[in-house]
């Protein structure tokens, strides 16, 4: 189960000098393109206010601190009559948990939860409790192990429910997560490794991937809560605690507690696996105190505390400065901020709580600490996951192709679909089409049939010269003559010419509209075929890096292959046909069997046929998308 790793944020990433290669080889193309601003957030900060202990309750300490659910005031009174001098003051938080708040209320309420579940999503996580010596730090994160567990505790149990969870789903994707834990504290300047104690005074490294990260700490990789709390409780018990005036189980030490999860997902449809690395770390900080009042044993031990606060407290104003420059922050000036640098103004998600005592003994702590902590609000992270670089620019390149086949898609429905536009739709109805063409035609043959059955055969057939000169006798042989003449040079004739007029009207309507759309279409193709030269030499360029790259699995090589071959046919097969070799696909079914349609004259007696309009476009291989050339070279 133990495991010893190199780094402090150790995670199975490739050699960092070879990452290093991977990013300079890897195009800072358009895919990249991140807004800093919108990504920014402030870290989390909530309060929370122990009730008074036996002592200062036996010594009649007022409480010196209002709060609401989201807010702390200094009871001007009662702090005044003290003399400290300090002002009265409002403070906003994000939460703030009173006296009788209990441990759930804090894990549940302060959206930790939250925290949790970005961790498991592969971002770094921070949370920690600032706060004077018996102020409730420890009591928030470790608890009271035997009836009151502390955030430590939940979010273990929190974790395996929330990795049950999503690896039950696995619908897209089949996801696995390793979890490891490890412990360290740092005592008077030096690191030492909680898991394993004869491991002390670790060195504090920098690399340009992780930052700043403990050399040869133990990792231990943990398969369940049970494994997760054995390591966390040994990690607890190997803290340094020692006994004072306000706290009889001080803190000696600042702990930091760090649960790993890589998280691997493989695509199900093509089997591509991508990890992603997050973390958790709960940091319990010691707490600032008056030598005086604590009557703390070692000097040293509490000069050395409050000197890694004092840098910490430097590091936190100077992060929160509104100075438009960038001040200097000591972050080099303390193991404790280096380890920290990562959650304050870094790519971490964090989440301080401050721990105060509401007694008006210690009011100037107090408000100290919610000064830094409405500090520390003040201070932006900008929080990204942790994907190995060549392994997201995949993802990316797998994004880009997914993107382009819907394109595609999309391209082709428009452009051979038997669905007329909205535009084209709105003509046609516009139109009155049917009516027009069917519904008239109909409607008055019924209309005569019904009165004169011997006028329908008369009336409704096609009017050649040759025949109607034939009609007019058999019209009069039948005297129906009156009745004929009448609808020959009637209304109804008439009628029938301005429909048919409009018809034609339409028609060039149509072909007007259906052009512009081809024209529209056409100028679609350079783009797109821009998109996808751009996407060959970005595949071009993966080759090289994946040629180059030792320990590049040869199967993911092949997928990318496969990829350009699956593009590459898609693309064979994405020839536009003519949209409208047969404008009956944008007309509704039923004219395609009606007689009537086949042949319209327009206005100048020319016969036009509906499947003529489509002449006006040219070959159809002109749609067709050219086959990018540097496929062969996949
Ligand atoms: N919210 C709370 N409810 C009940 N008891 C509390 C609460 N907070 C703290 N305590 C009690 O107060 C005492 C001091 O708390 P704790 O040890 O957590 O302080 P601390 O801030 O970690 O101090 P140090 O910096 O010295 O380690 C403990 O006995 C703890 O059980």
């Amino acid at each position: 189960m133990f495991s010893n790793s190199p780094n402090f944020n150790h995670h199975p990433h490739p050699p960092e000098n070879e990452v290093g290669d991977h990013q300079q080889e890897i195009p800072n193309n358009d895919f990249d393109d991140i807004d800093i601003e919108a990504k920014k957030e402030p870290i989390k900060v909530c309060i929370r206010i122990r009730p008074l202990n036996a002592k200062e309750k036996k010594r009649g300490d007022e409480l010196v601190v209002d709060f609401d659910d989201f807010s702390i005031g200094f009871n001007p009174k009662i702090y005044k009559s003290k003399g400290s001098g300090v002002r009265e003051k409002a403070f906003t938080f994000d939460c703030c948990f009173g006296p009788n708040s209990t441990q759930d209320d804090v894990f549940s309420e302060s959206g930790l939860t939250t925290l949790l579940k970005y961790a498991i999503d592969g971002y770094s996580s921070t949370i920690f409790a600032y706060g004077q010596t018996g102020s409730g730090k420890t009591y928030t994160i470790i608890g009271n192990e035997e009836d009151s567990p502390g955030i430590l505790q939940r979010a273990s149990m929190f974790i395996f429910d929330y990795i049950a969870h999503i690896t039950a789903k696995q619908e897209e994707a089949q996801i696995s997560i390793k979890t490891r834990a490890s412990c360290l504290e740092i005592y008077q300047e030096t690191v030492n490794d909680l898991l394993n104690t004869s491991s002390k005074n670790l060195p504090v490294r920098w690399s340009n991937r992780d930052g700043f990260f403990v050399e040869n700490l133990c990792v231990v990789e943990v398969d369940n809560l049970q494994e997760l709390m054995t390591v966390l409780n040994e990690g607890i018990s190997n803290r340094k605690v020692a006994s004072h005036e306000l706290n009889k189980d001080s803190s000696r030490s600042h702990s930091i507690f760090t649960i790993q999860f890589e998280v691997t997902t493989s695509d199900v449809n093509d089997g591509f696996e991508s990890k992603k690395y997050g973390s958790i770390r709960f940091v319990d900080l010691a707490g600032s105190e008056k030598l005086k009042v604590s009557k703390s044993k070692s000097v040293y031990e509490t000069s050395s505390i409050n000197k890694s606060l004092l840098t910490l407290g430097k590091v936190i104003s100077a992060l929160s400065s509104p100075k438009k420059e960038t001040p200097y922050v000591p972050f080099r000036d303390s193991k404790l901020t280096k380890l920290l640098m990562d959650s304050l103004g870094g790519e971490a998600k964090t989440m301080m709580i401050g721990c105060i005592t509401p007694s008006s003994h210690y009011a100037e702590e107090t408000h100290r600490t919610l000064t830094y902590a409405s500090r520390v609000k003040k201070i932006k992270n900008i929080p990204v996951t942790k994907i190995d670089p060549k392994e997201k620019y995949i993802m990316k390149l797998k994004e880009e192709i997914k993107s382009l086949r819907d394109e595609l898609a999309v391209y082709k429905t428009k452009s051979v679909s038997s669905t007329p536009s909205t535009k084209v739709r709105t003509i046609v109805s516009r139109s009155d089409y049917r009516a027009a063409v069917i519904e008239f035609p109909r409607v008055e043959r019924r209309r005569v049939s019904t009165k004169h059955p011997e006028a329908d055969q008369v009336l409704f057939e096609p009017k050649l010269p040759f025949i109607e000169k034939k009609r007019k006798d058999d019209r009069a042989a039948t005297g129906f003559t009156k009745i004929i003449e009448s609808n020959e040079s009637g209304r109804d004739e008439e009628e029938e010419h301005e429909k048919r007029k409009e018809i034609n009207q339409s028609i060039q309507s149509l072909k007007g509209l259906l052009e512009e759309e081809r024209q529209i279409n056409l100028e679609k193709i350079p783009q797109l075929k821009a998109k996808i030269r751009l996407l060959a030499e970005d595949n071009k360029r993966w080759k090289r890096i994946v040629r180059r790259n030792m320990d590049f699995d040869s199967e993911e090589y092949d997928k990318i292959k496969l990829e350009n071959k699956i593009l590459k046919k898609f693309l064979e097969e994405s020839g536009i046909p003519n949209p409208l070799q047969d404008l009956k696909n944008y007309l509704p079914p039923s004219l395609e069997e009606d007689h009537e349609l086949d042949s319209l004259s327009d206005k100048d007696g020319k016969e036009s046929r509906i499947s003529d309009i489509s002449d006006v476009y040219s070959d159809p291989s002109e749609m067709n998308l050219v086959s990018c050339k540097d496929e062969e070279d996949y």
